[in-house]
C-alpha cells in the first residue's frame, strides 16, 4: 500500500500534495525559469504570426519555431529546450498534428491554424497556443474560442472547481455563432478535449480542466500550473483520434516489461536519454540521430511503455480553433505567465 495512501498519514492529503510541491524547489527559482521560457515563447510566436503565410510548407514552419525555440532558450539537454512537439493542427484538425518525416503538406489561403508550441526551461514547460486564419469567414470563431479562453483564466484561482470552471467556459464559447457560405453555425466547445495541470517535465500533470459544464469537485490548488486552454468546433463537438501519429511520450510510471524486441530496447534508450518524460515526436527522433524506428516504436507502444497521441480529429469539412495560455496558481495571485501584447 502506498505509504501516503494509507490512513496512517495524518496530514490532509491536500497539504501534502503542498508540502510537496515546495519542497521540490524554491518558488522564486521555479516562477523565474518559466518565466525565462515565456519570454522566449513571446518572441517566437511574434516572429511566427508575422513570418506564417498561405503557400509555405508545415515542415517549415514547424522547423522555424523550433529552431527559434532552441535559439532563444539556448538549448541544453534537460536543462531547457523545447517543451513538445510543435502542433500545427489544420482546420477539422485540433490538436496533436506535427509534419512527420517526408511531409509535404502546404499551408492554404482558406485554412484555420491551430500552432501549438512549448518551451521548458529546467522542466517548468510553458504551454500556449493560438489560432491563424487568412480568410476572415472564421474570425468569429476565433474571437469565441479567445474570449472562452480568457473566461477559464479569469474565473481559475485557488480552491475554484473544475467541473465549475468548464461550465463558465461553455457559456462563453456557446454565446457565440458563424455564418459560414449563408448558413449561420453555433460554435460548439469540444466535450473531449481540456485544458491540463502542468508538472515538471510532465506537460499533463493529471488534472483536466474540460470544456463543458460537469460535476468534477477536484479543486485548482495553491502552487499548481495550468494549461488553460479551450477549443471551438462547427462540426460535432467531438474529436476522434484519426491519422498517422507524430506526439508520443513515455508513460510516467510504465511497468518494467522485459522487452524481446532488441530495436525497442535501444529505442527506449534513446528516448529516455533524449526526451524523458517530455513528449517527443518522429522528426525529434531523426534529430537525435534514430533511423528505421517505427517498427520499435510501435512495440513499445503495444508493449504500455509509451503513449502515441494521434491527432484529434472533428467531421471533415467542421473548422476548430484553440488558444491556450500557461497560468501560476501563486499564493496571493495568479499569473497569466504567457500572456502578450498579441493574446
Ligand atoms: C504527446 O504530446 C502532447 C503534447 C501536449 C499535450 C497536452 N495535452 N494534454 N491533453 C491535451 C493536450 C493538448 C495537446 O493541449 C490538446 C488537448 C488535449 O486534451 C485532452 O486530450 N484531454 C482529454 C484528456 C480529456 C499532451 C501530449
Ligand atoms: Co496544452
Amino acid at each position: 500500500m502506498h505509504p501516503f495512501r494509507s490512513n496512517a498519514y495524518r496530514t490532509t492529503s491536500e497539504e501534502k500534495r503542498y508540502n510537496e510541491r515546495m519542497a521540490m524547489e524554491d518558488p522564486e527559482v521555479t516562477y523565474n525559469n518559466i518565466r525565462r521560457a515565456a519570454e522566449v515563447h513571446r518572441q517566437v510566436r511574434k516572429y511566427a504570426r508575422k513570418y506564417i503565410r498561405p503557400g509555405m510548407r508545415m515542415m517549415d514552419i514547424a522547423e522555424t519555431i523550433e529552431n527559434g525555440t532552441r535559439a532563444l532558450v539556448e538549448e541544453n539537454g534537460f536543462e531547457s529546450g523545447v517543451g513538445f512537439p510543435t502542433g500545427l493542427s489544420l482546420n477539422h484538425v485540433a490538436a496533436h498534428y506535427s509534419p512527420n518525416p517526408g511531409d509535404t503538406l502546404v499551408l492554404g489561403e482558406k485554412d484555420v491554424l491551430k500552432v501549438d508550441f512549448g518551451v521548458h526551461v529546467k522542466g517548468r514547460i510553458v504551454d500556449s497556443a493560438f489560432t491563424l486564419s487568412f480568410d476572415p469567414t472564421y474570425d468569429p470563431l476565433l474571437e469565441a474560442v479567445k474570449a472562452a479562453t480568457d473566461t477559464g483564466i479569469r474565473e481559475a484561482g485557488i480552491d475554484v472547481r473544475l467541473g465549475e470552471l468548464a461550465g463558465y467556459i461553455q457559456e462563453t464559447m456557446e454565446s457565440y455563432e458563424v455564418e459560414v457560405n449563408g448558413k449561420v453555425l453555433p460554435v460548439k466547445p469540444i466535450e473531449n478535449l481540456s485544458g491540463h495541470s502542468i508538472n515538471p517535465y510532465q506537460i499533463h500533470g493529471g488534472k483536466s480542466v474540460l470544456l463543458v459544464k460537469n460535476d468534477d469537485q477536484t479543486k485548482m490548488e495553491e502552487g499548481e500550473y495550468f494549461a488553460i486552454e479551450t477549443f471551438g468546433s462547427t462540426g460535432r463537438g467531438k474529436v476522434i483520434e484519426q491519422g498517422e501519429c507524430s506526439h508520443y511520450a513515455l508513460i510516467a510510471d510504465a511497468p518494467h516489461v522485459p522487452l524481446r524486441l532488441t530495436s525497442a530496447k535501444s529505442l527506449l534508450k534513446s528516448i529516455k536519454q533524449n526526451f524523458g518524460t517530455l513528449p517527443f515526436c518522429r522528426r525529434y527522433l531523426e534529430r537525435a540521430g534514430e533511423s528505421k524506428y517505427l517498427l520499435a516504436l510501435n512495440h513499445l507502444v503495444a508493449q504500455g511503455i509509451l503513449q502515441d497521441y494521434p491527432p484529434l480529429c472533428d467531421v471533415r469539412g467542421s473548422m476548430t480553433a484553440q488558444f491556450e495560455h500557461t497560468i501560476l496558481l501563486r499564493p496571493t495571485r495568479k499569473e497569466v505567465v504567457s500572456r502578450g501584447e498579441d493574446y
